[in-house]
């Protein structure tokens, strides 16, 4: 009689799909002690630059009202706050209360005034507590690869935004190009992964690599806003095609 096939374990189901919402919800809390540390080595320090360009091209201006979704540790969040300046208001929500509890504790350690200015929101990206039309920018800094249901997303990012504004969504480029693709699963296979088990999180960080093969090309991104109503969507590849950054316009 053929042995009966064991249950797969939690690690071979992990290894076998990409993990379901409340299973996310534990991996971003799990790597939030680490999260910006590693960003910062494993990037070399880019990641800050990416993200100062996405946050640009938000076209937040001083006195809005901004939304930083998917806010993790803070980052874009903070960079908002200095555009929009003491006068203006940054939501920044998040569905972890570990990443949150690090954005909140840096912006206590921070000094500068106009950081005061931000609200920070635990939420559910899918289904946003805001009334429509009341953003006149959003940033989304790798975000929106890590939702389940992109297409409502993107239809609650385009609902809560004002007529005329833009989100800016920065995230790994899903490209088009073999080599790219493969020198993204080399460097994560290869470095980011063996510096992540040294913190016990290799299987939080290998999902990176299947999170952007679920991802959507440039070009998907730009007809996926467009099919729920923006007016006007650009998909810019930087750092060499790695990441991307999509500028849609309600
Ligand atoms: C800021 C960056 C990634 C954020 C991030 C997003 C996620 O969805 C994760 C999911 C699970 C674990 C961690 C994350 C996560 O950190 C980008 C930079 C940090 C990356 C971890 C580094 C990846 C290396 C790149 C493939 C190549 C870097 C090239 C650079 C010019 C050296
Ligand atoms: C890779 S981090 C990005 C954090 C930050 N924007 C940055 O650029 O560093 C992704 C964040 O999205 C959050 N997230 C994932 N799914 C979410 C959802 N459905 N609703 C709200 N936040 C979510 C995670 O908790 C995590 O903090």
């Amino acid at each position: 009689m053929a042995s009966a096939t064991p249950p797969p374990t939690s690690s071979s189901l992990w290894r076998s799909r990409v993990p379901c919402s409340a299973e996310r919800q534990g991996l971003f809390s799990r790597i939030a002690p680490v999260y910006d540390k590693l960003n910062d080595v494993l990037s070399l320090g880019q990641h800050l630059i990416w993200k100062r360009m996405s946050v640009s091209w938000a076209g937040a201006k001083r006195r809005d009202r901004v939304l930083d979704l998917c806010c993790g540790s803070g980052d874009l969040a903070f960079l908002l706050s200095q555009k929009v300046g003491p006068d203006g208001q940054v939501c920044a929500l998040d569905f972890s209360k570990d990443q949150l509890l690090i954005a909140t504790a840096r912006q206590d350690l921070y000094w500068k005034a106009c950081y005061k200015n931000i609200k920070w929101i635990e939420g559910d990206a899918l289904d946003l507590p805001f009334a429509d039309s009341c953003f006149d920018a959003m940033t989304v800094g790798y975000g929106l690869r890590n939702l389940l249901d992109k297409q409502r997303a993107m239809k609650e990012i385009f609902r809560v935004l004002k007529p005329g504004s833009r989100v800016s969504i920065l995230d790994f480029n899903k490209s088009t190009s073999s080599l790219i693709t493969q020198s993204q699963e080399w460097m994560i296979d290869n470095v980011v992964v063996p510096v992540a088990s040294n913190y016990r999180l290799s299987k939080e960080y290998r999902y990176l690599k299947a999170s952007i093969a679920e991802y959507l090309t440039g070009k998907e991104l730009e007809k996926l806003a467009k099919e729920v109503g923006f007016s006007d969507a650009k998909h810019y590849e930087i750092a060499g095609g790695l990441m991307g950054n999509l500028v849609a316009t309600r």
